[in-house]
């Protein structure tokens, strides 16, 4: 199969903006991984995607955009545009000019029991916009053959894990993604990956600092290092019963709250949550076919020193070394905005983006809808 450059954007559950990276690849091997970028939502813009998260619990079918939700899509859309076009009249141009975006949107719903996730984003516009192919939608036939729609990043951590230095890779690596919500993929050295949604990653954390302290995240984990981890709060948030069973599963940013952590003060909590998306991240390893030799961290939530201590200790009781997605040689920041470039051109050549162990899918799916901007 060609190889294409391809170009992904995330807009992720942490509502903090668009993660931007640009790829080439077959769909099957990684050739190249080019340059990342990140464009921020400023806080007015996260308020109105909070709110339209509200406003989305009424959306009974996928294509319903109640109240502000259209005007909030073609926004969105708006905005991926603007970023695509800042990104290659800088640096990013030169390295190569895409022939594809893979377009993830602002996840709004997902409740995967009811075959249904929702993400806004308007594939034609962006395509006409920036007058390039666009693959979008990629969650939607996943679901329509019995998956749970989410996470789809797996088919490309499987690659990363594949691409490991020998003097790295010690099979069966785990990659882990740190964002609002916790997802792993477990890659044994031979066969197909195992993945599912592991629990609260920044999401709580985010959601915590900004009530108490007025801050959209907890930067380098200022506050929860002047904090405790209070075990009793962990233990309530580990015996809900997400916890009880294995994948396939997967999260809505809804499905956690700040419940169990109410009455610590701000430091406490800052720190105990860190310790909450650690210990959820290693409880996965209960459900795994073979312990973990190495865990390899991607997402916001690898800059959290908290959550990596904890991960770091845990894992070294049973044998196994935590690094970060730079130790590996990846950028932990781009990581998902090159798994949508990745999954785009899968999408293209028709290979499945995801897998029964992946998302519960009755046998291997492709997906994702391809759209060429009007002439
Ligand atoms: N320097 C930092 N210190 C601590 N936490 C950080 C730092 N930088 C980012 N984060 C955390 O990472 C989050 C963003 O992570 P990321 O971009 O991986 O999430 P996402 O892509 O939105 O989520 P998802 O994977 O759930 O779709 C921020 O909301 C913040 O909580
Ligand atoms: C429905 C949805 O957008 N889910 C996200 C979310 O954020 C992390 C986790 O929950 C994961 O399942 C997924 O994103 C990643 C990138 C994925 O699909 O692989």
């Amino acid at each position: 199969m060609a190889t294409i450059c391809a170009l992904g954007l995330m807009s992720g559950t942490s509502m903090d903006g668009i993660d931007l990276a640009l790829l080439r690849t077959d769909g099957v091997d990684i050739v190249e991984q080019g340059p990342g970028s990140f464009v921020p939502y400023e806080a007015a813009f996260r308020a109105r995607i909070v709110a339209g998260l509200e406003e989305a619990k009424q959306i009974g079918q996928r294509l319903e955009r109640p109240g502000s939700l259209a005007v909030l899509e073609e926004d969105i859309t708006r905005r991926h545009a603007d970023a695509v076009a800042a990104f290659l009249a800088g640096a990013a141009g030169s390295w190569g000019k895409p022939e594809l975006i893979g377009f993830h949107g602002q996840t709004v719903l997902h409740r995967p029991q009811q075959a249904l996730t929702v993400q806004l984003g308007d594939g034609q516009m962006l395509a006409d916009l920036t007058g390039l192919p666009v693959v979008f939608d990629m969650r939607a036939e996943d679901m329509r053959h019995g998956g749970q729609g989410a996470p789809l990043v797996p088919a490309y951590h499987a690659a990363l894990a594949r691409s490991l230095p020998p003097g790295l890779a010690r099979f069966p690596v785990v990659l882990v993604n740190i964002g609002g919500i916790s997802n792993i993929s477990f890659v044994p050295e031979h066969g197909d990956p195992i993945a599912f949604d592991t629990g609260p990653g920044n999401g709580l954390i985010d959601q915590w600092v900004a009530r108490e302290a007025g801050v959209s995240f907890d930067a380098d984990g200022a506050i929860a290092g002047k904090g405790t981890t209070v075990r009793e709060v962990v233990s309530r948030y580990l015996a809900k019963p997400f916890f009880a069973q294995g994948g396939p599963k997967s999260l809505d940013r809804s499905d956690f709250t700040l419940a169990e952590a109410e009455g610590l003060n701000v430091t406490d909590g800052a720190r105990t949550l860190a310790a909450v998306s650690a210990a959820a991240i290693l409880k996965s390893a209960e459900y795994l076919p073979e312990k973990p030799k190495l865990w390899i961290i991607c997402g916001g939530g690898r800059k959290n020193p908290h959550i990596m201590s904890d991960l770091k200790a845990g894992a070294k009781a049973e044998g196994a070394d935590v690094i970060s997605a730079e130790q590996a040689g990846f950028d932990g920041d781009a990581t998902e905005a090159e798994a949508w470039a990745y999954l785009a051109v899968r999408s293209l050549n028709g290979l499945p983006l995801t897998f029964p162990n992946t998302t519960g899918c009755e046998k291997p799916v492709s997906g994702g809808v391809v759209v060429k901007p009007l002439p």
